[in-house]
């Protein structure tokens, strides 16, 4: 009965939501626990945001990326399938296949608002909306440094010309949306007048962007929560990743009354990248799985994630939020009892959201004897768990001297099975 299974010991993920404990359970009503959202805060948009899916413009910007045609339009379709709200094209001004492209996927009839970001200048402007997009980004640097080394335009000069671009871009009746680039070293003052204009002129949302990635979670909770009393239309942010802090300063900028998180596949991006899908998502389906869940395909991201790696030639991390090697990984003895008991004891995600699987680790000098048990039971072979034990020490012990291949542990149980076999254990 000694049977080929999967190579690790992969167990099935549990249906429910992702800590199984805010929910109604066996008729009684469970606490909430400490990290989960509660919604008393009216301005927090944790259960209600919309994505703007960036990796054709953001993403087109990381280092290895080139993007033919085809692959533009797999990009954005998959991108439309699994849910995002907008996908967001590289400007049309930028060459002549931009341009023809831009057209292209406006012509596809996708389920995603299609946007392009432009320079905000009329002559961007134009060309951006003659394209058929549903709405142009336009964007300006509004930091000093920037003003200075990069475009030269005084904050006065820069409100004129933002009110006309927005005025007109709203005449043609397409979205428009002005963002500030380096929003977090910009003059406070300055940025809240400049928003301030621009939403008076129409326009549909206003821009925070850390175009350098130097702001953090309460920094960004700060700006956008004044932002919020200033302004009347909708607030899309938009974090790079130098710090690592992308997916918690768009969870901070949710929870001061952001509407949009623009994202991208992986992360990719200039230098290191924004806010990665998969991360931003892992973070929000913990306080807001019904939100999530209805909203986008979830088990489709791993799909997605290994089209994007493929095209821009990289490995998905093996810490990947999801789709990790290791994501769902579980070594130690004391967390695979708990988890072969009980997935949530480790898991505020539930890898079944997601199409993925659990596996327990059971090759190491770490493994317990609850996960040598389980994988007998995987091989088709029942043990006793006095046997399971014994048989535990005998794995630790080779474990100590050399690292064991699953095949070898697989091995070592299968012949100690056949010497301690029972009367009534199956036939090998
Ligand atoms: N990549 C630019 C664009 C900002 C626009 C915001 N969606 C930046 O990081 O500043
Ligand atoms: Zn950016």
């Amino acid at each position: 009965m000694c049977s080929d299974h999967a190579p690790a010991a992969e167990i099935p993920a549990v249906n429910g939501t992702p800590n199984g404990t805010n929910g109604v359970t066996n008729g009684r009503r469970q606490p909430k626990l400490p990290y989960q959202q509660h919604h008393s805060d009216e301005r927090s948009n944790t259960g209600r945001f919309q994505i703007i899916e960036s990796t054709l413009r953001e993403g087109e910007q990381f280092a290895n990326a080139f993007y033919d045609t085809e692959t533009k339009i797999k990009i954005a379709t998959a991108l439309s399938d699994f849910g995002v709200e907008y996908i967001e094209l590289t400007s049309p001004v930028a060459s002549p296949q931009s341009r023809a492209d831009c057209e292209a996927i406006c012509k596809l009839g996708l389920k995603a608002k299609i946007l392009t970001h432009v320079r905000c200048t009329m002559e961007d402007a134009k060309v951006a909306v003659a394209t058929g997009v549903d709405g142009v980004d336009v964007v300006i640097g509004t930091s000093q440094i920037l003003r200075d080394h990069s475009h030269h335009k005084s904050m006065a000069e820069i409100t004129e010309t933002a009110i006309e671009v927005v005025k007109w871009i709203k005449s043609q009746g397409v979205e428009v949306r002005f963002s500030s680039e380096d929003s977090f070293r910009s003059n406070i003052v300055d940025l809240l007048s400049l928003y301030q204009a621009v939403d008076k002129a129409g326009c549909d949302r206003v821009g925070v962007a850390d175009t350098v990635g130097v702001a953090t979670p309460r920094q960004v909770y700060k700006l956008v929560r004044t932002l919020r009393d200033v302004v009347s239309c909708d607030i899309e942010t938009h974090f790079h990743n130098d710090t690592m802090c992308a997916v918690a300063n768009a969870h901070a900028a949710l929870e001061a009354g952001a509407t949009h998180v623009d994202t991208s596949v992986l992360g990719i991006g200039e230098r290191n990248g924004i806010t990665p899908l998969g991360g931003l998502l892992a973070r929000m389906i913990v306080e807001s799985p019904d939100y999530v869940k209805s909203r986008y395909k979830l088990a489709k991201l791993k799909e997605i994630e290994d089209l994007v790696a493929d095209v821009v030639q990289v490995n998905v991390p093996f810490n990947n939020p999801i789709t990790g090697y290791s994501a769902f990984s579980h070594k130690a003895g004391i967390h695979s009892k708990a988890i072969l008991a009980k997935p949530e004891t480790y898991e505020i995600l539930n890898p079944s959201d997601w199409g993925v699987k659990r596996w327990i680790h059971f090759s190491s000098r770490l493994t317990g004897w609850n996960a040598i048990k389980s994988r007998a039971g995987q091989l088709g072979l029942i043990i006793t768990d006095e046997q399971a034990k014994q048989l535990t020490q005998k794995i630790k012990a080779m474990a100590d001297v050399r690292p064991l291949a699953i095949d070898d542990t697989d091995s070592i149980i299968r012949s100690f099975c056949l010497e301690h076999q029972p009367e009534d254990q199956p036939d090998q």
